[in-house]
């Protein structure tokens, strides 16, 4: 087996295998994976992470703004708007959970900045999976039941369960900064005036179809 030179990561179930109480329940244990060389084998990782994302993305979501957990404003100091189960239910199921950057408007007013996070908030060990998102832009009183639109353009990170709420509000401030640069890009620019953000209401997909598909979910 001389061509085996890649290495899975696999979870292990071990739960009565061992006699030692402190004996995790799962177990990550290296598999060995047959690519012919270090090249393929980095290769073969990245396209089916970038192949997903470019058949995925852009991502148009729209969707009425209701109730999250209440900890956003209070506790970070920076407000999420939540969208319904419907609307999470809808994004593709090979999304890959994390943070997004993109654009956004409320009511089809101004589009502005946002970051977006697709998850399950391991740091409040939340059961439900959620997307909630960031507008940049300092609203003068909250939105709920408005109509929310978003563009997912671009993947930050993947979701992380972090050991203080300082390092959670950290990594969410270093993700907005990531996601100014990355909005101020052309290719990026110019989904701020796409006619999905309309009143009218376009797709999105109109624009996307030079870009590959694009999916909605409303
Ligand atoms: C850009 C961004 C990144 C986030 N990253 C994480 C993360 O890595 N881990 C996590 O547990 N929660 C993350 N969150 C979710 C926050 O924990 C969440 O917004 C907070 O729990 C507020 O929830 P609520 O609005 O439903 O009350 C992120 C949120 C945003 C907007
Ligand atoms: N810049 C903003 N981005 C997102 N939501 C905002 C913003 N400014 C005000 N809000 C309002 O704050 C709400 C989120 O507050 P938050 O404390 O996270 O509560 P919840 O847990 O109910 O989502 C949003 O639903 C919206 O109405």
């Amino acid at each position: 087996m001389d061509d085996v030179i890649g290495v899975a990561m696999v979870m292990d179930d071990v739960r009565g295998s061992s006699e030692d109480p402190e004996e995790p329940i799962v177990r990550w244990t290296c598999q060995p994976m047959r690519v012919t060389t270090y090249a393929t084998f980095v290769k073969l990782a990245g396209r089916s992470f970038h192949s997903v994302m470019s058949t995925k993305l852009p991502h148009f979501a729209e969707g009425e703004v209701v109730k999250g957990f209440g900890r956003g404003s209070k506790e970070l100091g920076i407000p999420t708007a939540n969208y319904p189960e419907s609307v999470v239910d809808n994004l593709p199921k090979e999304m890959p959970l994390g943070v997004y950057y993109g654009w956004g408007s409320v009511d089809d007013g101004e589009v502005y900045k946002m970051v977006l996070s697709v998850g399950w908030n391991l740091y409040y060990k939340n059961t439900k999976k959620s997307m909630e998102t960031y507008l940049m832009h300092t609203f003068n009183e909250d939105f709920y039941g408005s109509k929310l639109k978003v563009v997912m353009l671009g993947y930050i990170r993947p979701m992380k369960d972090f050991s203080s709420l300082d390092e959670l509000v950290k990594a969410i401030e270093n993700d907005i900064y990531v996601a100014k640069q990355k909005l101020d890009q052309p290719e990026n620019l110019k989904y701020k005036t796409n006619n999905f953000f309309s009143p009218s209401g376009g797709k999105g997909n109109e624009e996307a179809e030079t870009n590959g598909p694009s999916h909605i979910s409303r």
